[in-house]
This record gives structure tokens, sequence and C-alpha cells, in this order.
């Protein structure tokens, strides 16, 4: 649906998006990862066609956007990061006001508007002015306006930062809804649970480069494995070398008076460890299993990237 090759983008001698390349495939929610200064909104700005790039290239349907833009708008509906309104309007005029300049017919607009209006929980606010509106109020309509024309791309930039807990799994859940009325959906975020939860598909932009392009269930198996962690009395040393000859152990950590054990097997691991480490001289005195999260392997990746 959305491919994105070599994509060059610079402000003046800042070079912030250094060729990149990734997939968005269609039907999918793709998870695009990044600190803040990363490059997230520049690309999605790039992608929505509000801003030109210095090189490579953007394809929507296997069509080039910067030569069929008019075509290709269309398809998409963006979510800025901080969406821009009439303040004096409300939320109904506004949707209206929307409606209009896409020259629905009135009753259209009018069943348009009270659809995405009970959509984004704003029926009871639709009256008001959108000045007074609540940070997640205005995400909630900047929702409504990117779904007004029924887009197939839904690019969403940080939808879910700035919200309660509450505000968070309302928009999860209506990213949720979008997946299942068939829209493919581009978002960014440094809510890491939130993507976890939602993307079938992430990307990690780090400093202008991707670290990573991968599904979420690839990630789940390679890198998501659980860790075990266990304390114990006696010789570390030996307990750790015997549990590195383990054909399911990736990496083992030794601390003053335990271990960590990496596993790429962790059914296997299950069965095999303690076997294996009452067969060495120690004393088991805890043993933990710690669930690695994406924030883990976002973090392991950034930092050994970067300078965290
Ligand atoms: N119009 C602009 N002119 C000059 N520099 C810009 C402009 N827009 C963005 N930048 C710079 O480009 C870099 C990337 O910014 P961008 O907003 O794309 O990052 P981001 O990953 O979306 O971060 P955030 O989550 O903080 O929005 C930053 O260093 C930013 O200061």
């Amino acid at each position: 649906m959305l491919s994105v090759n070599n994509l060059k983008k610079s402000y003046g001698r800042l070079e912030v998006l250094k060729a990149i390349d990734f997939k968005v495939e269609e039907g999918k929610v793709f998870g695009f990862l990044g600190r803040n200064g990363a490059g997230k909104s520049t690309t999605m700005n790039i992608v929505s066609g509000l801003i030109d790039h210095n090189g490579g290239n953007v394809k929507i349907y296997g069509k080039e956007l910067k030569d069929n833009k008019k075509d290709l708008m269309q398809y998409i509906g963006y979510l800025p990061e901080n969406p821009v309104f009439y303040e004096y309007m409300s939320a109904e005029q506004y949707l209206k006001f929307i409606g209009n300049l896409s020259s629905y017919p009135t009753q259209k607009v009018k069943s348009r508007t009270n659809e995405l209006l009970e959509l984004v929980k704003l029926t009871d606010a639709r009256n008001r002015k959108i000045g007074g509106f609540s940070r997640g109020m205005r995400q909630r309509l900047g929702l409504a306006v990117a779904l007004y024309n029924h887009p197939k791309l839904l690019i969403l930039d940080e939808p879910t930062s700035a919200l309660d807990p509450e505000g968070r799994l309302e928009m999860v859940e209506m990213i949720e809804n979008a997946k299942h009325e068939d829209m493919t959906v581009f978002l960014s975020s440094h809510i890491l649970s939130d993507v976890e939860r939602v993307c079938d598909e992430v990307s990690i932009l780090h400093e202008g480069k991707i670290l990573l392009n991968s599904s979420l269930e690839e990630l789940q198996k390679s890198h998501l494995q659980p860790i075990f962690d266990i304390e114990l009395e006696g010789d570390v040393q030996t307990a750790k070398k015997e549990l590195e000859k383990m054909s399911w152990s990736t990496k083992v950590e030794s601390q003053k008076n335990g271990i960590s054990v990496y596993v790429s097997d962790f059914d296997l691991a299950k069965d095999a460890l303690l076997k294996e480490l009452v067969k060495t001289p120690v004393t088991i005195t805890s043993y933990k299993i710690r669930k690695k999260t994406l924030e883990d392997i976002f973090i392991g990746m950034v930092s050994k990237n970067g300078d965290l």
C-alpha cells in the first residue's frame, strides 16, 4: 500500500532523514517508533503530501506520490500531532465545514457528521466551542476529520501521547476499529505499550536512520523471549559456563549473587534450566521469569546506536 525507498530530507544542513526504507502492507497497523526528534513527523508530513523530500521516493498503491498527489490524496486521512482547528467553531460546525469542503451533498454532510461525532464520542459535546476542548477531545475531533472521507490509509502522528490512560485506551480502541474497517494505519508513537497492543508491524527510526523493520510477531519470537533471573549461592561462574553451552541459551549474564539467562526457546529452557543448574555447584535461592517488552528492545537498540 505504502512504500518508502531511500527517502531523504534535510532542513538546511540538518539531515533529518538519511535514506530510509520501509513498507506498510495493506490492512495492517504499522507502528513508527522513535525518540523525540528522530524524524517521525517529518516522514509523516512527507507521506501525507504536506512537505517535499530531497531524495528517494514515496509510493502509494505503486504510484509515485509527488507525480500523482491529487489522485492519491483521496486515499489519505491524516491526524497531525497537534491538530489545528477554528477554535470559535463547535465540533459539529467544524465537521460540517470539512464535509462542505469535500463537496458532499448537504444531507450526506449531516449524516456523516453525526456518524463521526458518535464514533469519536463527541455527540454530547457537539455544540461546545473547540477552544474549550481538552487535549483528548481535540485528538478525537482530529481523528474524526482524518476519517471524514473514508481514507484507505490513516496516518496518525503520536495519537496517544499527552492523553490520560482512559483517553489512550479509547484512542487505541478506535485504531483497532479502523483496522477492522479495512483501513491501513500508519502511526507514530513513543508509548510502546500502546504500539505493542495495536500494531502488526514496527519500525524503529533513530537519528534519521531505520534501525529495525519487523512484524511484531517476528520481534516477539526473536527479541521478546522472556529472561530468567536466578539468584544463586555458590560457584556462579561455573553455573554460567555450563548454561552457556546449552543450545537454547543465547546469553548468560552473571551478577554477584546470580545470573540472568536469555533464551531462544522459552519452552525448552523452562524445562531444562533448573535441571541443568542443579548439576552445578550452586544453591538456587530465587527464580523469576522477567517478560521483555517492546520498550526493552527499543531502549536496547537506540542506546546501542545513540547517546542514551
Ligand atoms: N520546519 C523545520 N525546520 C527546521 N528543522 C525542522 C523542521 N521540522 C523539523 N525539524 C527538525 O527535524 C528533526 C526531526 O523532527 P521531527 O518533528 O520529524 O521529529 P519527531 O521524531 O517527529 O519528534 P517529535 O516526537 O518530538 O515530534 C528535529 O531535529 C527537528 O528540530
